[in-house]
């Protein structure tokens, strides 16, 4: 047996700093990229009356790409828990995330309860939350049709507990919003 980490199965997006993407980005956009708070929360109130929504697409546990993998710094081929949704205002889907996380100080019983509940509604009630710098790419999520305009991706820390949490914006945000393209 070869001893050969796994294929990518999707092209790595190329990750910027937030300062770096600025100046390609509108003053709209910036505050939506750049927010450092709940996106479930920003999301809520920006699409109300229209119903917040957590669609799960996948939760698993699986082999994080070399990109994730990277921003993480664990070792490729390591398996992870992984979890992809789509974050949807009525029917519509805004935003979609990827979110990876390593097992070690995993807190398997609360992230098995979340199903349909927003990640950030959990970690965001955690009082010793920290959160990395964000980057930004314009390369597509890469497991979901939908396009848009950014991505984006930033390292939330809960005690040992650590997750890549990755959100692109989608264009019907930006249509339902009447947001700048870019
Ligand atoms: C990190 C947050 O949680 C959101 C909810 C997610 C989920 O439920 O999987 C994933 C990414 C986020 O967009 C947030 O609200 O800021």
């Amino acid at each position: 047996m070869s001893d050969l980490p796994p294929a990518d199965t999707s092209a790595p997006a190329h990750w910027i700093s937030l300062a770096a993407a600025r100046p390609a980005m509108s003053p709209a956009w910036r505050r939506w990229v750049g927010s450092r708070d709940s996106l479930t929360l920003r999301l809520t109130e920006a699409g109300a009356p229209s119903a917040f929504r957590v669609q799960l697409l996948d939760q698993r546990l699986g082999t994080p790409r070399r990109d994730e993998a990277q921003a993480l710094d664990i070792a490729h081929g390591q398996r992870a828990w992984l979890r992809e949704v789509a974050l949807c205002l009525g029917e519509r889907p805004w935003v979609v995330a990827r979110s990876v996380a390593p097992l070690a100080g995993l807190p398997e019983h609360e992230l098995a309860r979340l199903g349909e509940r927003s990640l950030g509604s959990w970690l965001f009630r955690q009082p010793d939350l920290e959160r990395s710098d964000i980057e930004v790419t314009s390369a597509p999520a890469g497991f979901h049709d939908a396009v848009g305009p950014w991505g984006r991706r930033s390292v939330f820390r809960h005690g040992d507990f650590r997750v890549l949490v990755q959100e692109w914006f989608l264009d019907a945000m930006a249509d339902d919003l009447g947001l700048p393209s870019r």
